[in-house]
């Protein structure tokens, strides 16, 4: 099992120019408790995050995962997963290729991909082209990203967005899960019922500042509710109440009194000798508190509970703003930025990558086309027990995971699915009886040179390997490759890489889209291309159907290494030089 780690905000304040995103936030958030991160739009979520994940750094302050900063984090992808908003897909990638990438980028077993398209429900979408996914879909490739890599920490940025409510339930289930097995799990929203629905510990922000750090029941206090109390007599009610010195207001259901509790008012009343009627003490209700808080109207003081403790944490030095970038770039580029793979180590990832519902024994044919193998996969007695679940699915119903994966588990041949040797066996992401992902987390934090040996071995790519290769061995057909489909380390959602390798895989799975698909689905202007841009500087690489690719594939792919080292101050943040990139909005 992963261990969850600590997550600390140390006074960290984010200014964008002159808009300060995030001012002074301090707060902890611990491992086995659903953190709920809750605030209005803009009021600084997304850049909170963010900072932790490297993606932005503070302009003060600092963020660590268990006592380091993300720069430090020497396998990031198997310490922390993030869901965020804008993940950087390339709407022309499949499924399978997007999920094949970010393992081969982190050196994780391919066999992962396979297990993780299962998991979060998009087994019959393998082959799709992320273009043509819903937004919910999206979500799910995003979360299988986010689990790559079987970290200890989840950070979930609007988990819940585009989801269906059999996907909600799926989510908040995961979400569940993944903090009873001990991993930190902070998850933001802009929306109070999800996070009540979710949350154990709760933070709350607007205009960039902590508002609240508490449990749930905290924010709730039954006790600081009005108290509602009525009486046949209601002339000496409100007589007694005045001369107590209580406002009040008169509504039908009584009398409505604010700033005091039940106890009191009973005690006043009875002083005055007023028979009451009624005699209730109301909790607010969350949306009111919210409010309150947001608006300043009702402060309580941040307090540690199980997520957080702003106070206990020792303020930080502005100079950290100032401290170079290289820690954070590094750990970028060992997350995203060094994988280069091969046309034909993609071509034969792609062939051989692992399905749970695939034998073992039938992986890592050479000769079988990736359709053939997803055929393959998909008249697998697993697929054929879940085909309910694909036909919905292909009607846009989002087939429900963990009913999927208990079928293929029950189908017999998806719990051998990854039969490699593995140091243990860990359980599935919160979902009991999850048999056919097993091997998702069974593989040991830091791989040896010779488990690499055995990735290659297995069809895995070599996370070294030199990414000329993809240059020479291009064939004809790479004229036709998709140059926005060439970032094959741009993996991870919640941080594109900074290299990027044009690979056949590439170029096969470049078929143009159908015309309803690439007319009704393909969104040139889809917010991950602009998001991808703007880590790579470079605007020509959006994808575009009508555009040609370049036919300077190696200058391309130089621009792209050059990105991820580039500062990115378009923004006009108030640091300078090494400044991690972001998106621009
Ligand atoms: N790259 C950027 N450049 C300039 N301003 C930015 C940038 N990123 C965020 N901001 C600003 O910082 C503030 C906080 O934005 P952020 O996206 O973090 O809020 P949020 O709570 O995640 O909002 P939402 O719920 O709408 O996603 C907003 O005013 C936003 O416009």
């Amino acid at each position: 099992m992963p261990d969850g780690q600590l997550i600390e905000f140390d006074h960290v304040t984010k200014r964008f120019g002159a808009v300060a995103a995030v001012s002074d936030f301090s707060a902890r958030v611990n491992p086995g408790v659903v953190t709920g991160f809750l605030g209005p739009n803009g009021a600084g979520k997304t850049t909170t995050l963010r900072m932790l994940v490297g993606l932005e750094r503070p302009t003060i302050g600092t963020t660590k995962i268990g006592g380091k900063r993300f720069s430090e984090l020497r396998d990031p992808a198997r310490v922390i997963g993030a869901m965020l908003e804008n993940p950087g897909f390339r709407a022309r990638r499949t499924v399978e290729r997007h999920l094949i990438a970010a393992a081969k980028a982190n050196s994780i077993p391919l066999s992962r991909v396979g297990e993780l398209i299962s998991f979060v429900g998009l087994g019959d979408d393998v082959e799709t082209r992320i273009a043509a996914l819903s937004l919910g879909m999206r979500q799910r490739l995003s979360a299988a990203t986010a689990l790559l890599g079987d970290p200890g920490v989840l950070v979930l940025d609007e988990p819940a967005n585009g989801l269906d409510p059999e996907g909600i339930r799926w989510m908040r289930t995961l979400i569940r899960g993944l903090a009873d097995e001990g991993r930190t799990v902070l998850v933001s929203s802009h929306v109070l019922s999800e996070v009540e629905q979710t949350a154990d510990a709760i933070l709350v922000i607007a205009s960039g500042k902590l508002k609240f750090a508490g449990t749930m029941e905290d924010l709730a206090d039954p006790t600081a509710g009005p108290v509602v109390v009525d009486a046949a007599d209601r002339s000496a009610l409100s007589k007694a109440l005045r001369g107590a010195g209580f406002e009040f207001e008169v509504l039908r259901s009584g009398l409505t009194v604010r700033g005091s509790d039940a106890a009191t008012i009973g005690a006043v009343t009875a002083g005055a000798g007023v028979a009451l009627t009624t005699l209730q003490q109301r909790g607010p209700t969350l949306e009111d508190v919210f409010l309150d808080l947001v608006n300043d109207r009702h402060v309580r003081p941040a307090k540690s509970v199980a997520g957080a403790a702003p106070a206990a944490v020792a303020p930080a030095s502005a100079s950290d703003a100032d401290e170079p970038a290289t820690h954070a770039d590094d750990a970028t580029a060992a997350l995203f930025g060094t994988v280069e793979a091969s046309e034909r180590d993609e071509d034969s990832i792609a062939e051989t990558v692992d399905r749970p519902t695939e034998p073992e024994g039938s992986e890592g044919s050479e000769d079988q086309p990736a359709d053939e193998a997803e055929d393959d996969a998909g008249s697998s007695p697993a697929d054929a027990a879940d085909s309910d679940d694909a036909n919905s699915a292909q009607d846009g119903t989002a087939a429900e995971p963990a009913d999927t994966a208990e079928d293929a588990s029950g189908a017999g041949d998806t719990a051998d699915v990854d039969t490699a040797p593995r140091e243990d066996a860990r359980p599935l992401p919160g979902i009991a009886g999850l048999a056919a992902v097993a091997s998702l987390f069974n593989t040991p934090a830091t791989a040896s040179a010779a488990d690499d040996d055995a990735d290659d071995a297995e069809g895995h790519v070599d996370a070294e390997q030199p990414s000329t290769d993809a240059i020479d061995d291009a064939d004809a057909d790479a004229a036709d490759a998709d140059s926005d489909d060439s970032d094959v380390t741009r993996v991870i959602e919640v941080i594109p890489a900074a290299d990027a390798e044009p690979s056949a895989s590439d170029v096969v799975a470049d078929v143009p889209l159908a015309e309803s698909e690439s007319a009704g689905t393909l969104d040139e202007t889809d917010p991950t291309d602009e998001f991808f841009d703007a880590f790579t500087g470079d605007p020509s690489s959006e994808d575009d159907d009508e555009q040609e690719p370049s036919s300077d594939e190696e200058s391309e792919d130089d621009d792209l290494e050059n990105a991820g080292s580039e500062g990115d101050d378009a923004d006009g943040d108030e640091h300078d030089g090494d400044e991690p990139p972001h998106e621009q909005r």
